[in-house]
């Protein structure tokens, strides 16, 4: 009777024991498949969809029973990627919008139509800018690239991200850093008559503060047309010769695209194809996004990103410049022609600025 109870309880424990070694072999095989796969899956796919780009050290990896694991965050850093209700279809999607460092600037120039071409350009599905100036290589340098890219839209794979400052172009420092952010960034200059640009400028001056000087005043040292003060701003800004030079230095002058200005009022859709082609897109933007409007006297949109109906860029755009004394146009016309002149040789454009 003792052998026989004796003998059940010993099969019991051998069958449990069994069991137990099948369950723990079966777990570690499973895990170490499951595990191995996420590995597989993470490095199929580009590590930008997860984490932002300038993240320079990749996950590290450990060796977990065998396999080789990289270690993600389980919580994304939201303020990197957007969690936001608006992105959700996205997401769905596998697509995960997120914050990058600018593959374009516009540079400049201050008063040459710079805001224009921005909101021309972000109408291509395949651009998302900054809405306002960031001015992040002129006056936030100090705060980093990581609080510049929290200034930057978000974007999905295959979008590109675009900032305009205008005075970029003119302030000494910006070409190096820049370089120093990515020597590959697409710089984008409109640039427009100095002449023209300088009283735009000085317009825009006088909107904000009433009791200004007149601009001959200002242009001019001494009282007479003779000297011209290229220590004003709205003069100096005009030398464009002088501050590509700089620009040169760090760009070859194939990663900056030139557009006049000019043209970008009187033949909005011929300078966005140029602009298109010289960022690698699909010539989307096309004269059917454009009409004139003859009451404002420049091209407004049908449609954009902000707005589904036709309208025109702000007030302060194409608003009416002062009476200037023509003596005093002619004289600065001659003092920037041989700027102009070396400008055109630069950039191999003749801009045809009288
Ligand atoms: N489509 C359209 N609508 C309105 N205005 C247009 C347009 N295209 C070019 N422009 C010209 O842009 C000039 C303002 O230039 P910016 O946008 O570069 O100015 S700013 O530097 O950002 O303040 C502005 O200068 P002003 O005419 O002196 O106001 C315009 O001449």
């Amino acid at each position: 009777m003792f052998s026989w109870h004796s003998n059940l309880s010993n099969r019991t424990i051998a069958l449990t024991i069994l069991i137990c070694v099948f369950i723990l072999y079966f777990s570690y095989s499973f895990n170490s498949c499951l595990i191995s796969s996420i590995n597989k899956t993470f490095k199929k796919i580009p590590i930008r969809n997860y984490l932002s780009p300038v993240v320079t050290t990749e996950p590290p990896e450990i060796k977990i029973l065998g396999s080789i694991v990289r270690i993600v965050p389980l919580t994304y850093n939201y303020s990197e990627i957007d969690g936001s209700p608006k992105y959700r279809f996205l997401r769905q999607q596998g697509l995960r919008p997120s914050r990058h460092l600018p593959d374009a600037l516009v540079i400049g120039v201050k008063k040459s139509g710079t805001r224009a071409l921005l909101e021309f350009i972000r109408l291509h599905p395949d651009v998302r800018a900054a809405g306002c100036e960031v001015h992040f290589f002129d006056r936030h340098y100090a705060k980093g690239l990581h609080w510049y890219r929290r200034h930057m839209p978000y974007t999905i794979e295959g979008q590109i991200t675009m900032e305009k400052s205008p005075s970029y172009f003119v302030t000494k420092e910006v070409p190096q850093r820049i370089h120093h952010m990515n020597p590959g960034t697409k710089l984008l200059v409109v640039v427009r008559d100095p002449v023209t640009r300088a009283i735009s400028d000085y317009t825009q001056a006088t909107s904000k503060k009433a009791d200004m000087k007149k601009f001959e005043e200002l242009a001019f040292i001494n009282g007479s047309y003779e000297v011209v003060d290229t220590s004003w701003g709205p003069v100096k800004i005009g030398v464009y010769a002088r501050h590509l030079e700089r620009w040169l230095q760090y760009f070859p002058l194939s990663q900056l695209l030139f557009i006049s200005g000019e043209r970008l009022i009187v033949d909005p859709a011929f300078e966005i194809g140029r602009v298109q082609d010289f960022l690698g897109l699909k010539r989307v933007v096309t004269e059917k996004h454009f009409y004139f409007n003859s009451t404002k006297g420049f091209p407004c949109l049908f449609k954009s990103e902000a707005r589904s109906t036709p309208h025109c860029l702000g007030k302060t755009k194409g608003r009416n410049h002062p009476y200037i004394d023509p003596a005093a146009i002619d004289r600065l016309r001659e003092f920037y022609r041989p700027f102009n002149n070396k400008f055109y040789q630069m950039t191999g454009i003749n801009f045809s600025w009288l």
